[in-house]
């Protein structure tokens, strides 16, 4: 259940009919559901229970700065991968001492940054980026808190491009060299050992590959005190899938009660999780208006104002977004459409084969955008990206504005 819902077959956001949005801030335009970002976030933190547990919410999912605000106030710690993705939690009022950095290429000034700030924890994915804080930290005259993200060798059985835990992917610390690692980090005279994390994947619809993962972990811990090397906190990564089509992923009560049960002989260890999708996908939508109507022999085409640049899923990985018209029709029959976007691509399309009744004006809604929508938006075709609006009950919050054609060549010179 989320706060998109028809009412009187009229889509609301919350208490807001989503058409007033799209008549005054016009389309394409991301809205935001405030009341459904912090009940998936309070989903995951009720659900780990007693055991000491931090959620740092994956920013990388949507770091639009009024999402970010929503959930720092309820205490959330947050997954970044990047120095801008930090300045975003600060900026949005996020507290640094729980932001934990992941990543397989931070830079020394990232890092700097990072030490500077107090953040939590490096998720350090190589021995070379070990040496790298090592070497940053001791000219800063600190000790840099560190946990190594271990690949676990898992399936994670989802879309190649999104999994992360198998020997054959670029992220992590393999297994068999995780001790040397450990010995090598314990040694090295600027860094703090504090946990170890691993990230298999994202869009996961089943428990079992994060437990396997989890089991592989919790024997490494057991390893590393034999050697002498003590941990505070274990840190399992995000990836829990939504329903975009027919998938059933458990639910995050499920998926965080049966980590939280793994760890129950471990109350020494804070238990990480860095849910992104699962907290922002279905807390958000994307809304668009039909342009034309191409009718064709074999297929028939509605061509929207929301392209590949704005919503990238569909082209990127042929992802199925659900698409539903705000004001459904019954004086119009049904046909089967491709809805597609005006950039010069026969990738850009958001859906293929739908059926709907539309006219040329109406307004649909993409569901399951709040993840990897905006944030993977590009200007592409040079078209300005779309503005984001958060719906909190009755209010319309403006929380970033659609883009202006001149600012999309600042910074750029003419020659002459
Ligand atoms: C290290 C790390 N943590 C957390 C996430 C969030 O994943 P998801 O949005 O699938 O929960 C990702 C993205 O897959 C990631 O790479
Ligand atoms: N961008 C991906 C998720 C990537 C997860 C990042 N590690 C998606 O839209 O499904």
């Amino acid at each position: 259940m989320d706060h998109f819902q028809y009412r009187n077959d009229e889509l609301f956001a919350e208490d807001v009919a989503v058409s007033d949005i799209a008549q005054k801030h016009g389309t394409p335009a991301y809205v935001y559901s405030r009341a459904t970002l912090e009940r998936h976030w309070h989903a995951f933190d009720d659900a780990v229970g007693e055991h000491p547990h931090l959620i740092c919410y994956a920013v990388k999912a949507n770091s639009n700065l009024g999402v970010l605000s929503v959930l720092a106030k309820l205490g959330s710690g947050f997954d970044i991968v990047s120095g801008g993705e930090l300045a975003r939690v600060v900026e949005a009022g996020g507290d640094p001492g729980k932001v934990v950095f992941s990543g397989v290429a931070k830079t020394s000034e990232e890092i700097a940054y990072a030490l500077k700030l107090g953040i939590l924890c490096f998720n350090v994915e190589s021995e070379s980026e070990l040496y790298r804080i090592n070497d940053v930290a001791g000219n800063m005259g600190l000790s840099a808190p560190i946990s190594l993200r271990i690949n676990p060798d898992v399936d994670a059985q989802t879309h190649p491009y999104i999994s992360t835990g198998l020997k054959a992917n670029k992220f992590g610390i393999p297994w068999e060299r995780a001790v040397d690692c450990y010995t090598l980090a314990a040694s090295l005279p600027n860094l703090t050992v504090k946990g170890m994390d691993c990230h298999i994947g994202s869009q996961l619809t089943s428990i079992a590959p994060f437990v396997d993962a989890l089991d592989r972990l919790l024997d490494l811990v057991a390893l590393l005190r034999q050697h002498g090397i003590t941990l505070s906190h274990l840190d399992v990564g995000g990836g829990l899938g939504v329903t975009y089509e027919k998938e059933t992923p458990p639910h995050p009560r499920e998926y965080a009660a049966a980590l939280a049960k793994r760890m129950g002989e471990h109350q020494d260890l804070t238990l990480i999780l860095e849910p992104g999708r699962a907290i922002a996908a279905n807390a958000g939508i994307l809304v668009t208006q039909v342009e034309f109507i191409k009718a064709g022999d074999d297929k028939h085409f509605a061509i929207v104002d929301a392209a590949m640049n704005d919503l990238l899923r569909p082209a990127l990985y042929s992802a199925w977004q659900n698409i539903i018209p705000l004001r459904p029709r019954n004086d119009e029959p049904q046909a089967l459409y491709d809805v597609v976007g005006p950039v010069c691509e026969t990738g850009d399309f958001i859906g293929k084969d739908r059926e709907l009744a539309i006219r040329p004006g109406d307004l649909l809604a993409v569901r399951s955008a709040g993840a990897y929508g905006f944030t993977m938006a590009s200007n592409y075709n040079s078209r300005c990206r779309p503005p984001e609006i958060m719906v909190d009950g009755k209010q319309v919050l403006l929380v970033r504005e659609r883009e202006k054609q001149k600012d999309l060549w600042k910074g750029e010179h003419k020659v002459t």
